[in-house]
Protein backbone atom coordinates (compact mmCIF):
# COMPACT_ATOMS: atom_id res chain seq x y z
CA UNK A 1 0.00 0.00 0.00
CA UNK A 2 1.04 3.28 -1.03
CA UNK A 3 1.61 6.25 1.00
CA UNK A 4 -0.16 9.83 -0.04
CA UNK A 5 2.21 12.12 -2.01
CA UNK A 6 3.82 14.84 0.68
CA UNK A 7 2.74 17.97 0.29
CA UNK A 8 5.47 20.74 0.03
CA UNK A 9 3.59 23.70 1.89
CA UNK A 10 3.87 22.94 5.76
CA UNK A 11 0.00 24.74 6.21
CA UNK A 12 -1.31 22.61 3.98
CA UNK A 13 -4.36 20.54 5.80
CA UNK A 14 -3.80 17.02 7.48
CA UNK A 15 -4.49 14.34 6.89
CA UNK A 16 -5.71 14.44 3.17
CA UNK A 17 -9.06 12.44 2.52
CA UNK A 18 -7.65 9.70 1.07
CA UNK A 19 -4.96 9.44 3.79
CA UNK A 20 -8.02 9.10 5.97
CA UNK A 21 -8.95 5.98 4.19
CA UNK A 22 -6.26 4.28 4.64
CA UNK A 23 -5.69 4.73 8.59
CA UNK A 24 -9.20 3.29 8.69
CA UNK A 25 -7.81 0.54 6.71
CA UNK A 26 -4.05 -0.12 8.60
CA UNK A 27 -4.82 -2.34 11.34
CA UNK A 28 -6.62 -4.76 8.62
CA UNK A 29 -3.38 -4.57 6.94
CA UNK A 30 -3.11 -8.05 6.91
CA UNK A 31 -6.40 -9.35 5.54
CA UNK A 32 -5.76 -7.68 2.07
CA UNK A 33 -4.45 -9.77 -0.53
CA UNK A 34 -0.94 -9.28 -0.53
CA UNK A 35 -0.87 -8.73 -4.46
CA UNK A 36 -2.07 -5.34 -3.06
CA UNK A 37 1.35 -4.77 -1.19
CA UNK A 38 4.39 -2.76 -2.84
CA UNK A 39 6.95 -5.01 -3.86
CA UNK A 40 9.75 -3.64 -5.88
CA UNK A 41 11.54 -5.90 -7.47
CA UNK A 42 14.33 -8.47 -6.36
CA UNK A 43 17.61 -6.86 -5.78
CA UNK A 44 20.62 -9.42 -5.42
CA UNK A 45 22.28 -7.32 -3.15
CA UNK A 46 19.87 -6.23 -0.83
CA UNK A 47 19.35 -10.35 -0.38
CA UNK A 48 18.91 -10.66 3.47
CA UNK A 49 17.24 -7.77 4.39
CA UNK A 50 13.84 -8.81 3.20
CA UNK A 51 11.15 -10.63 4.81
CA UNK A 52 13.67 -13.57 5.17
CA UNK A 53 14.79 -11.09 8.15
CA UNK A 54 11.28 -10.41 9.17
CA UNK A 55 10.58 -14.52 9.80
CA UNK A 56 13.93 -14.19 12.04
CA UNK A 57 12.17 -11.67 13.82
CA UNK A 58 8.86 -13.19 14.28
CA UNK A 59 10.65 -16.53 15.27
CA UNK A 60 10.47 -18.19 12.16
CA UNK A 61 13.12 -20.55 10.35
CA UNK A 62 14.68 -19.88 7.31
CA UNK A 63 11.62 -20.16 5.03
CA UNK A 64 10.71 -18.83 1.94
CA UNK A 65 7.50 -18.37 1.91
CA UNK A 66 5.46 -17.06 5.41
CA UNK A 67 2.32 -18.68 6.57
CA UNK A 68 0.07 -16.16 5.18
CA UNK A 69 1.90 -16.74 1.82
CA UNK A 70 4.07 -13.47 1.57
CA UNK A 71 6.78 -13.60 -0.86
CA UNK A 72 9.74 -13.92 1.78
CA UNK A 73 12.31 -13.15 -0.93
CA UNK A 74 10.39 -9.68 -1.46
CA UNK A 75 11.53 -6.61 0.47
CA UNK A 76 9.80 -5.14 3.66
CA UNK A 77 8.48 -1.76 4.47
CA UNK A 78 8.20 -0.17 7.97
CA UNK A 79 4.46 -0.31 8.16
CA UNK A 80 4.95 -4.75 7.33
CA UNK A 81 6.94 -4.61 9.38
CA UNK A 82 5.61 -3.54 12.56
CA UNK A 83 2.01 -4.86 11.65
CA UNK A 84 0.32 -8.22 12.75
CA UNK A 85 2.52 -10.35 10.16
CA UNK A 86 5.33 -8.62 11.38
CA UNK A 87 6.69 -7.86 14.89
CA UNK A 88 2.64 -7.42 16.00
CA UNK A 89 3.23 -4.11 18.09
CA UNK A 90 -0.15 -3.20 18.28
CA UNK A 91 -2.47 -1.78 16.51
CA UNK A 92 -2.60 1.42 18.19
CA UNK A 93 0.98 1.55 17.65
CA UNK A 94 1.03 0.96 13.62
CA UNK A 95 -1.22 3.66 13.95
CA UNK A 96 0.59 6.25 15.49
CA UNK A 97 3.92 4.93 13.58
CA UNK A 98 2.29 5.56 10.46
CA UNK A 99 1.40 9.34 11.08
CA UNK A 100 5.11 9.83 12.72
CA UNK A 101 6.25 8.27 8.83
CA UNK A 102 3.87 10.68 7.31
CA UNK A 103 4.72 14.00 9.35
CA UNK A 104 9.05 12.85 8.51
CA UNK A 105 8.27 12.75 4.82
CA UNK A 106 6.72 16.26 5.31
CA UNK A 107 9.22 17.23 7.31
CA UNK A 108 12.49 15.54 4.67
CA UNK A 109 10.53 17.44 1.78
CA UNK A 110 10.52 20.70 3.56
CA UNK A 111 14.50 20.38 4.23
CA UNK A 112 15.14 19.93 0.56
CA UNK A 113 12.68 22.31 -0.65
CA UNK A 114 14.43 24.75 -2.55
CA UNK A 115 11.26 27.18 -1.81
CA UNK A 116 11.75 27.01 1.74
CA UNK A 117 15.44 28.04 2.42
CA UNK A 118 14.54 31.16 4.04
CA UNK A 119 12.77 28.88 6.82
CA UNK A 120 16.13 27.62 7.91
CA UNK A 121 17.21 31.49 8.46
CA UNK A 122 17.07 32.79 12.27
CA UNK A 123 14.24 33.62 14.16
CA UNK A 124 11.59 35.78 11.96
CA UNK A 125 8.53 33.68 13.27
CA UNK A 126 7.93 34.08 17.22
CA UNK A 127 8.45 30.84 18.70
CA UNK A 128 6.62 29.87 22.26
CA UNK A 129 10.03 28.88 23.90
CA UNK A 130 12.24 30.90 25.72
CA UNK A 131 15.54 29.78 24.52
CA UNK A 132 17.65 33.10 23.02
CA UNK A 133 20.67 33.41 21.14
CA UNK A 134 22.05 30.39 18.79
CA UNK A 135 19.59 28.43 20.91
CA UNK A 136 16.63 30.02 19.43
CA UNK A 137 14.30 27.96 17.33
CA UNK A 138 14.39 28.99 13.92
CA UNK A 139 10.92 28.44 11.73
CA UNK A 140 12.08 25.75 10.42
CA UNK A 141 12.11 24.21 13.72
CA UNK A 142 8.55 25.55 14.73
CA UNK A 143 7.19 24.54 11.52
CA UNK A 144 8.67 20.88 11.78
CA UNK A 145 6.97 21.17 15.51
CA UNK A 146 3.46 21.94 13.73
CA UNK A 147 3.75 18.76 11.46
CA UNK A 148 4.68 16.38 14.34
CA UNK A 149 1.66 18.00 16.48
CA UNK A 150 -1.05 17.62 13.44
CA UNK A 151 0.06 14.45 12.58
CA UNK A 152 0.29 12.94 16.89
CA UNK A 153 -3.06 14.91 17.09
CA UNK A 154 -4.68 13.11 13.87
CA UNK A 155 -3.38 10.24 14.70
CA UNK A 156 -5.92 10.09 17.89
CA UNK A 157 -3.38 7.71 19.53
CA UNK A 158 -1.22 10.61 21.78
CA UNK A 159 -2.38 11.70 25.03
CA UNK A 160 0.67 14.40 25.34
CA UNK A 161 2.75 15.76 23.56
CA UNK A 162 6.41 17.08 24.74
CA UNK A 163 8.56 18.34 21.90
CA UNK A 164 11.44 20.60 22.77
CA UNK A 165 10.35 23.69 20.66
CA UNK A 166 7.12 24.10 23.49
CA UNK A 167 7.56 24.81 26.75
CA UNK A 168 4.93 22.52 28.28
CA UNK A 169 3.81 19.39 27.03
CA UNK A 170 0.25 19.68 25.27
CA UNK A 171 -2.71 17.38 26.03
CA UNK A 172 -4.06 16.41 23.38
CA UNK A 173 -6.49 13.39 23.79
CA UNK A 174 -7.91 11.93 27.02
CA UNK A 175 -8.07 8.13 25.90
CA UNK A 176 -5.01 8.65 23.82
CA UNK A 177 -3.29 5.13 24.86
CA UNK A 178 1.01 7.20 24.71
CA UNK A 179 3.13 10.08 25.32
CA UNK A 180 5.13 11.36 22.74
CA UNK A 181 8.29 13.31 23.68
CA UNK A 182 10.01 14.68 21.04
CA UNK A 183 12.90 17.31 18.97
CA UNK A 184 11.12 17.32 16.03
CA UNK A 185 14.07 19.08 13.87
CA UNK A 186 17.75 18.67 15.46
CA UNK A 187 20.57 20.28 14.24
CA UNK A 188 18.25 23.30 11.87
CA UNK A 189 21.26 25.45 12.78
CA UNK A 190 23.11 23.44 9.94
CA UNK A 191 20.59 23.98 7.13
CA UNK A 192 21.68 26.63 4.91
CA UNK A 193 24.94 24.33 4.18
CA UNK A 194 22.72 21.37 3.52
CA UNK A 195 24.37 19.22 6.87
CA UNK A 196 22.19 16.41 7.79
CA UNK A 197 19.40 17.52 10.23
CA UNK A 198 17.08 14.80 11.89
CA UNK A 199 13.95 14.24 14.12
CA UNK A 200 13.96 12.12 17.50
CA UNK A 201 11.41 11.14 19.08
CA UNK A 202 10.46 8.25 22.17
CA UNK A 203 7.17 6.19 22.93
CA UNK A 204 5.58 5.84 26.32
CA UNK A 205 2.69 4.28 27.50
CA UNK A 206 0.59 6.83 29.13
CA UNK A 207 0.44 6.82 32.83
CA UNK A 208 -2.98 5.15 33.56
CA UNK A 209 -2.32 6.41 37.43
CA UNK A 210 -2.13 9.65 37.05
CA UNK A 211 -5.53 10.02 34.54
CA UNK A 212 -7.44 11.98 37.57
CA UNK A 213 -5.40 15.12 37.90
CA UNK A 214 -5.75 18.58 35.93
CA UNK A 215 -4.26 18.40 32.36
CA UNK A 216 -1.21 19.83 33.16
CA UNK A 217 -0.27 18.38 36.25
CA UNK A 218 -0.68 14.77 34.11
CA UNK A 219 0.77 15.89 31.33
CA UNK A 220 3.97 16.85 32.88
CA UNK A 221 3.54 13.54 34.85
CA UNK A 222 3.45 11.71 31.70
CA UNK A 223 6.27 13.54 30.27
CA UNK A 224 8.80 13.05 32.67
CA UNK A 225 9.12 9.42 32.37
CA UNK A 226 12.17 8.03 33.22
CA UNK A 227 13.89 6.59 29.58
CA UNK A 228 13.98 2.75 31.24
CA UNK A 229 10.17 3.17 30.51
CA UNK A 230 10.11 3.90 27.21
CA UNK A 231 8.26 1.83 25.00
CA UNK A 232 9.80 2.86 21.40
CA UNK A 233 12.13 5.39 20.27
CA UNK A 234 13.41 6.47 16.77
CA UNK A 235 14.97 9.02 15.22
CA UNK A 236 14.77 10.22 11.03
CA UNK A 237 17.82 11.48 9.33
CA UNK A 238 17.37 13.57 6.99
CA UNK A 239 20.87 13.10 4.81
CA UNK A 240 21.94 11.69 1.20
CA UNK A 241 19.23 9.18 2.40
CA UNK A 242 16.01 9.72 4.76
CA UNK A 243 16.43 7.23 7.36
CA UNK A 244 14.22 6.00 10.14
CA UNK A 245 15.33 4.01 12.75
CA UNK A 246 13.69 2.92 15.66
CA UNK A 247 13.62 0.18 18.09
CA UNK A 248 10.29 -1.81 20.03
CA UNK A 249 12.94 -2.94 22.62
CA UNK A 250 13.72 -5.53 20.72
CA UNK A 251 16.96 -4.80 18.69
CA UNK A 252 17.04 -1.18 16.35
CA UNK A 253 15.86 -1.05 12.63
CA UNK A 254 16.70 1.19 10.14
CA UNK A 255 14.28 1.44 7.33
CA UNK A 256 15.30 3.85 4.25
CA UNK A 257 12.63 6.01 1.85
CA UNK A 258 11.78 5.11 -1.20
CA UNK A 259 10.99 8.48 -2.59
CA UNK A 260 9.37 7.02 -5.55
CA UNK A 261 6.42 5.21 -3.41
CA UNK A 262 6.72 6.94 -0.03
CA UNK A 263 7.85 4.09 1.72
CA UNK A 264 10.49 3.43 4.27
CA UNK A 265 12.17 0.27 3.19
CA UNK A 266 14.10 -2.63 5.86
CA UNK A 267 17.63 -1.96 5.17
CA UNK A 268 19.70 -2.39 8.08
CA UNK A 269 17.50 -4.94 10.74
CA UNK A 270 19.61 -5.37 13.82
CA UNK A 271 21.88 -3.25 13.88
CA UNK A 272 25.17 -4.24 15.97
CA UNK A 273 26.99 -1.43 16.80
CA UNK A 274 30.67 -2.80 16.81
CA UNK A 275 31.84 -3.44 20.47
CA UNK A 276 35.13 -1.11 19.52
CA UNK A 277 35.39 1.79 16.76
CA UNK A 278 37.94 3.78 15.88
CA UNK A 279 36.37 7.16 15.64
CA UNK A 280 35.76 9.69 18.65
CA UNK A 281 33.11 12.61 17.70
CA UNK A 282 33.15 15.86 19.84
CA UNK A 283 33.52 19.42 19.23
CA UNK A 284 37.04 19.74 19.97
CA UNK A 285 37.50 23.63 20.08
CA UNK A 286 36.44 23.07 23.44
CA UNK A 287 39.72 21.08 24.92
CA UNK A 288 40.63 23.75 26.79
CA UNK A 289 37.15 23.68 28.70
CA UNK A 290 37.26 20.30 29.01
CA UNK A 291 38.02 18.88 32.60
CA UNK A 292 41.50 16.73 32.99
CA UNK A 293 39.95 13.44 31.96
CA UNK A 294 38.51 13.99 29.02
CA UNK A 295 41.26 15.73 27.64
CA UNK A 296 43.71 12.51 28.83
CA UNK A 297 40.80 10.59 27.24
CA UNK A 298 41.16 11.61 23.93
CA UNK A 299 45.08 12.44 23.73
CA UNK A 300 45.25 8.78 24.92
CA UNK A 301 43.24 7.43 21.74
CA UNK A 302 44.03 9.67 19.28
CA UNK A 303 47.99 8.51 19.34
CA UNK A 304 46.78 4.87 19.59
CA UNK A 305 47.71 4.34 23.29
CA UNK A 306 44.29 3.31 24.92
CA UNK A 307 43.13 0.06 25.29
CA UNK A 308 42.82 -0.84 21.31
CA UNK A 309 46.36 0.21 20.18
CA UNK A 310 45.00 1.86 17.24
CA UNK A 311 44.50 5.68 16.61
CA UNK A 312 41.22 7.08 16.44
CA UNK A 313 40.04 9.37 13.67
CA UNK A 314 38.26 12.66 14.34
CA UNK A 315 34.69 12.85 12.87
CA UNK A 316 31.89 15.95 14.00
CA UNK A 317 29.08 16.34 11.61
CA UNK A 318 28.03 18.73 14.77
CA UNK A 319 24.65 17.26 13.89
CA UNK A 320 23.37 14.84 16.73
CA UNK A 321 21.47 12.20 14.54
CA UNK A 322 24.16 12.44 11.73
CA UNK A 323 27.10 11.63 14.76
CA UNK A 324 24.78 8.97 16.56
CA UNK A 325 23.67 7.01 12.84
CA UNK A 326 27.59 6.96 11.66
CA UNK A 327 28.54 6.04 15.39
CA UNK A 328 25.87 2.77 15.07
CA UNK A 329 26.94 2.02 11.74
CA UNK A 330 30.99 2.03 12.57
CA UNK A 331 31.43 2.39 16.20
CA UNK A 332 33.10 4.84 18.41
CA UNK A 333 31.73 7.12 20.96
CA UNK A 334 29.75 10.36 19.38
CA UNK A 335 30.08 13.01 22.78
CA UNK A 336 28.59 16.51 23.60
CA UNK A 337 30.46 16.97 27.21
CA UNK A 338 28.68 20.08 28.19
CA UNK A 339 25.09 20.36 29.36
CA UNK A 340 23.66 20.82 26.15
CA UNK A 341 21.45 18.14 24.90
CA UNK A 342 18.30 17.30 26.19
CA UNK A 343 17.45 14.44 28.48
CA UNK A 344 13.71 14.04 27.63
CA UNK A 345 13.70 14.52 23.60
CA UNK A 346 17.01 13.72 22.73
CA UNK A 347 19.41 11.79 25.42
CA UNK A 348 16.55 9.10 26.41
CA UNK A 349 15.69 8.42 23.18
CA UNK A 350 18.76 7.79 21.78
CA UNK A 351 20.23 5.99 24.22
CA UNK A 352 17.42 3.35 23.95
CA UNK A 353 18.88 2.87 20.34
CA UNK A 354 22.12 2.48 21.46
CA UNK A 355 21.48 0.25 24.04
CA UNK A 356 18.74 -1.71 21.61
CA UNK A 357 21.93 -2.17 19.38
CA UNK A 358 24.19 -3.24 22.03
CA UNK A 359 26.30 -0.16 22.73
CA UNK A 360 25.73 2.69 25.76
CA UNK A 361 24.36 5.43 26.22
CA UNK A 362 25.79 7.70 29.67
CA UNK A 363 26.42 10.91 30.83
CA UNK A 364 29.49 9.88 31.74
CA UNK A 365 29.06 8.69 34.86
CA UNK A 366 25.28 6.50 34.88
CA UNK A 367 23.21 5.49 32.12
CA UNK A 368 21.18 7.69 31.00
CA UNK A 369 18.15 5.59 30.81
CA UNK A 370 18.22 5.13 34.69
CA UNK A 371 18.20 8.86 35.45
CA UNK A 372 14.63 10.22 36.87
CA UNK A 373 13.82 13.63 34.59
CA UNK A 374 12.97 16.11 37.28
CA UNK A 375 12.68 19.03 34.82
CA UNK A 376 11.06 18.68 31.34
CA UNK A 377 13.62 21.04 29.48
CA UNK A 378 16.84 19.19 31.54
CA UNK A 379 19.88 19.19 30.03
CA UNK A 380 23.06 17.16 30.46
CA UNK A 381 26.17 15.68 29.15
CA UNK A 382 25.76 12.85 26.48
CA UNK A 383 27.91 10.14 25.49
CA UNK A 384 26.51 7.14 22.82
CA UNK A 385 29.20 4.43 21.31
CA UNK A 386 30.10 1.49 21.53
CA UNK A 387 30.59 -0.66 24.84
CA UNK A 388 34.26 -1.13 25.08
CA UNK A 389 35.01 2.55 23.93
CA UNK A 390 32.58 4.01 26.51
CA UNK A 391 33.88 1.35 29.54
CA UNK A 392 37.36 2.95 29.00
CA UNK A 393 36.01 6.28 28.18
CA UNK A 394 34.22 5.65 31.56
CA UNK A 395 37.24 4.63 33.45
CA UNK A 396 38.89 8.15 32.97
CA UNK A 397 36.52 9.86 35.81
CA UNK A 398 36.42 12.99 35.13
CA UNK A 399 34.67 13.44 31.55
CA UNK A 400 32.19 15.75 32.34
CA UNK A 401 32.50 19.42 31.02
CA UNK A 402 31.47 21.42 33.92
CA UNK A 403 32.59 25.12 32.07
CA UNK A 404 30.19 26.10 29.94
CA UNK A 405 30.25 29.60 28.85
CA UNK A 406 28.02 29.58 26.18
CA UNK A 407 29.21 29.52 22.60
CA UNK A 408 28.79 31.75 19.93
CA UNK A 409 28.67 28.90 16.78
O1 LIG B 1 27.74 23.26 19.91
P1 LIG B 1 28.00 21.88 20.36
O2 LIG B 1 28.31 21.82 21.82
O3 LIG B 1 29.06 21.21 19.55
O4 LIG B 1 26.62 21.10 20.23
C1 LIG B 1 26.19 20.57 19.02
C2 LIG B 1 25.00 19.73 19.24
O5 LIG B 1 23.91 20.59 19.45
C3 LIG B 1 22.88 20.27 18.54
O6 LIG B 1 22.97 21.15 17.45
C4 LIG B 1 21.55 20.37 19.21
O7 LIG B 1 21.40 21.64 19.73
P2 LIG B 1 19.92 22.22 19.85
O8 LIG B 1 19.13 21.19 20.60
O9 LIG B 1 20.10 23.50 20.61
O10 LIG B 1 19.42 22.40 18.45
C5 LIG B 1 23.19 18.86 18.08
O11 LIG B 1 22.65 18.56 16.83
C6 LIG B 1 24.68 18.84 18.09
O12 LIG B 1 25.14 17.55 18.30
Amino acid sequence: MQTPTIPLNPSSTFPPKSHHTQLKLLPKLHLLPQSLFYRPPKMASLGGFGFGVRSQVVGGGASSSSSSGVDTNGLCTLTEYVGKEGMNVGDDMVVLLHHIQYACKRIAALVASPFNSSLGKQNTLAGTGTASGRDAPKPLDIVSNEIILSSLRSSGKVAVMASEEDDAPIWLTDDGPFVVVTDPLDGSRNIDASIPTGTIFGIYNRLVEVDHLPKEEKALLNSLQAGARLVAAGYVLYSSATILCTSFGSGTHAFTLDHSTGDFILTHPSIKIPPRGQIYSVNDARYFDWPEGLRRYIDTVRQGKGRYPKKYSARYICSLVADLHRTLMYGGVAMNPRDHLRLVYEANPLSFLAEQAGGRGSDGKSRILSIQPVKLHQRLPLFLGSLEDMEELESYGDVQQRVNPGYEV
